[in-house]
């Protein structure tokens, strides 16, 4: 039997709810066999990010290094990557071991405000690491820096989709997780060719830290499992509705997603 199995690029999150803590349980709730390449350690709990210690872009590369040469991936995932020689040097493995099932989440900026992302990476992000993508699952704010746009409407969402998939990602998912105009949270996907939307009623709760994290590791989970990139994306959209009705309360700030509560709906189900 052959065992999926998915790499994440992205930070430590000492609080468990984003970073590669939560990849690597989402990983694990899918049935993939989850390993990491940390690019920087945050100090972290629910109230907030209080410091941020990036790791030398050779570190990142290390890890890929000895995870692509020894286990092998079939899917990665990236998220924190903090500045342009980490993304550069996790770009030049990525290209280098061939690696398709690529899922970019381009996290900037951490829901309390701390940045996760140079301002002066932006470009390298846009430029070395989105045409080696599948997906890219950026978030409203996080759509706009990309695309050089203000993002107001689910029309400007389709410009702004239309223009970061010039940068060359198969995929485009703009997340709705920031649009509260509506009672629904509703993510807009463009293959290149075609929009559609996937819709999830929105919860009234403070505990969603870590959603884009989860998220954009069941893409990857899915991915790696040898699932279509539009089933991934539903499955990973269930995965994080489920995640955020069930949250657990913990912490006394915007506390975590319940990682597990898709795998017990499921289980529920077959019962
Ligand atoms: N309150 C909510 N209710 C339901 N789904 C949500 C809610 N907030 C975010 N989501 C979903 O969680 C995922 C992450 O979205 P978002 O919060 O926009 O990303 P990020 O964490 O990167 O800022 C998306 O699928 C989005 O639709
Ligand atoms: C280490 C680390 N990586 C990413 C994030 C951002 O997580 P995200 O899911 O985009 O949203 P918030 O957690 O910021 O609400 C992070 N916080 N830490």
């Amino acid at each position: 039997m052959s065992i999926p199995k998915a790499l994440t690029v992205a930070g430590s999150d000492s609080g468990g709810g984003a970073g590669i803590q939560a990849d690597i349980k989402t990983f694990q709730e899918l049935g993939v066999f989850g390993m990491s390449a940390i690019t920087a350690i945050t100090v972290q709990n629910t109230l907030g990010v209080q410091g941020v210690y990036p790791l030398p872009a050779a570190a990142a590369a290390e890890q890929m290094d000895a995870v692509g040469t020894d286990l092998g991936v079939d899917a990665v995932k990236t998220g924190m990557l903090f500045s342009a020689d980490i993304i550069e040097a996790v770009a030049g493995r990525i290209a280098d071991f061939g690696w398709r099932n690529v899922v970019v989440d381009p996290v900037m900026v951490a829901k309390g405000g701390a940045r996760l992302l140079q301002q002066d990476a932006v470009d390298a992000l846009k430029n070395k690491l989105l045409p080696l993508a599948a997906v890219v699952t950026p978030n409203i704010p996080e759509a706009e820096v990309l695309a050089g746009m203000a993002i107001r409407s689910m029309e400007e969402r389709c410009e702004a989709a239309y223009r970061i998939a010039a940068y060359g990602p198969a995929m485009v998912v703009i997340k709705g997780g920031h649009d509260e105009s509506s009672d629904k949270a509703v993510d807009l996907t463009f293959d290149g060719e075609s929009f559609s939307t996937l819709e999830g009623s929105r919860i009234d709760t403070r505990h969603t830290h870590g959603t884009g994290c989860t998220f954009s590791a069941a893409i990857a989970a899915e991915l790696a499992k040898g699932n279509p990139v539009n089933e991934a994306v539903r499955t990973a959209r269930e995965f994080i509705q489920a995640a955020i009705e069930n949250s657990l309360g913990i912490g006394g700030g915007s506390g975590p997603t319940n990682h597990w509560a898709f795998r017990s709906q499921k289980e529920g189900a077959a019962r």
